[in-house]
């Protein structure tokens, strides 16, 4: 996790989204951000300065683990979508190669987690990356950490590795392609 001698700063991607620029969802199906999951998180991601982001989660009951709380796992999911929409700052697709969570205070349903994520360095395709989960406010307490490497891939990682029914429908949909493509413009 922590960043090898060689790794250099973050560089913030010029045709990255403008600083409160909403940043929409990659995939409609995907658990953490699309419309198209009715028990997905629907986290709506958000450009900040620098090459970091933020973003807002409202536990539902779907999320519970235990009564009245929300699961770990689906937690860990809130800071892992936070942490995958880095990669629009740095015009890079990326996908977690490790995610090591923090649980500190548990979050009941209903709560609105507040999420906020940065790229601390890059090594080669490796991006060293943090996330926090606040409650009662963006600057209340951290409820949930995590510290994470993301791996740059080429589209090619979808294609080859997704199953065919889901790949050739995305193919298909130009709106689709163009998120894909967008990320790629990295120089
Ligand atoms: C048009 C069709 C496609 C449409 C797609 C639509 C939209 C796409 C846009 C965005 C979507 C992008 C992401 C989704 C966003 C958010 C969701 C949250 C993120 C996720 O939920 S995403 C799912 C979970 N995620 C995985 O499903 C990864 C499974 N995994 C693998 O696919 C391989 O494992 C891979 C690719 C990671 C590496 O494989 P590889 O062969 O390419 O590279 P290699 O092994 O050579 O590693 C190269 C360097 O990374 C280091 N390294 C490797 N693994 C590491 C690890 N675990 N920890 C620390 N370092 C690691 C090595 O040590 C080496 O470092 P060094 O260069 O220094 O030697």
């Amino acid at each position: 996790m922590t960043p090898p001698a060689g790794a250099r700063p973050p560089v913030r991607h010029p045709e990255a989204p403008a600083p409160g620029e909403i940043i929409g969802s990659h995939y409609e199906h995907c658990f953490g951000c699309g419309g198209g999951q009715p028990h997905g998180l629907h986290l709506e991601t958000r450009a900040r300065e620098g090459v970091r982001v933020t973003a807002e989660f409202r536990v539902k009951e779907a999320h519970q683990g235990a009564p009245g709380l929300a699961h770990g796992g689906v937690l860990a999911t809130a800071l892992d979508e936070t942490l995958g929409a880095l990669g629009w700052m740095l015009r890079v697709i990326a996908v977690t190669g490790r995610l090591e969570t923090d649980y500190l205070r548990p979050v009941p349903v209903d709560t609105v987690l507040h999420l906020d994520a940065e790229v601390l360095a890059v090594h080669g395709r490796k991006i060293y990356c943090t996330a926090t989960g606040r409650i009662g406010g963006p600057e209340g307490p951290v409820a949930v950490r995590a510290d994470a490497v993301f791996i740059e891939v080429k589209i090619d990682h979808f294609i080859e590795n997704g199953r065919s029914a889901e790949i050739q429908a995305v193919l298909a949909d130009p709106d689709q392609v163009k998120v894909a493509r967008a990320l790629e413009v990295n120089p």
